[in-house]
């Protein structure tokens, strides 16, 4: 019999803060094979931020167009932004048999369940509620009132992680970094 070919959909989530981009990073520094996802977003570019690498960057009507034309495997409103995952790029790798990162938000995390219940949901969690603050806030790349609305979304957040398959508290980016690695089956 021939063995099974199961390909990994890993989808990371997790408040803002929390150090998700800087674990995957990391992550990908150590392991440049691994491939993660690029999402569509209305939101602005911050500093250092590059079209087709941390995002595409689309105005409303061309995220719209996604949608109206089905190109978002799922979507989701996150403190006043559109996110959505490009769907043709996913199933082409999960098809090869690659495993595949989403970096994407509770409410993300949750249509992915429901359309690929074969995924494995991972939530990254800060140490505390003062240190996640405190990295919000020291990342110094968002407005005290759009800190103010993504700190709200933390607090819905860090209540459904008992939704999550995995808990892996950012204490250490490499730790972390490792542990994401193992669950993704890289190492
Ligand atoms: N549902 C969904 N959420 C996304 C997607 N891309 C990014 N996000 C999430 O949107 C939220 C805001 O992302 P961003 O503005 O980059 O802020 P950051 O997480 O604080 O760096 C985070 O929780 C991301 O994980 C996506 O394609 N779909
Ligand atoms: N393990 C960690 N210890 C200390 N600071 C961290 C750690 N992980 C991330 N950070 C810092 O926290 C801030 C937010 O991290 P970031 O990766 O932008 O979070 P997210 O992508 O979850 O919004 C950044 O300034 C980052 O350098």
């Amino acid at each position: 019999m021939a063995a099974e070919v199961r390909p990994r959909l890993t989808v990371l989530s997790g408040p803002s803060g929390v150090g998700k981009s800087t674990v995957v990073a990391h992550m990908r520094k150590v392991h440049p094979e691994v491939w993660l996802s690029v999402s569509a977003t209305t939101r602005k570019p911050r500093p250092g931020e590059r079209h087709g690498v941390q995002y595409f960057f689309v105005n409303d009507d061309e995220f719209d167009k996604l949608i109206a034309n089905g190109e978002l495997l799922e979507w989701a409103e996150f403190a006043g932004n559109r996110y959505g995952t490009p769907r043709g790029a996913v199933l082409e790798r999960l098809e090869n048999g690659e495993p595949v990162l989403l970096e994407i938000d509770l409410q993300g995390a949750r249509l992915v369940r429901e359309s690929m219940p074969e995924a494995q949901l991972v939530f990254l969690a800060p140490p505390s509620w003062e240190e996640l603050v405190r990295r919000l806030t020291g990342r110094g790349t968002e407005s005290a009132e759009v800190i103010e609305r993504r700190l709200g979304a933390a607090k819905i957040e860090l209540a459904a992680e008992s939704e999550f398959d995995v808990t892996l508290v950012n204490t250490s980016v490499e730790d972390v970094a490792r542990e994401l690695l193992a669950l993704m089956e890289v190492v």
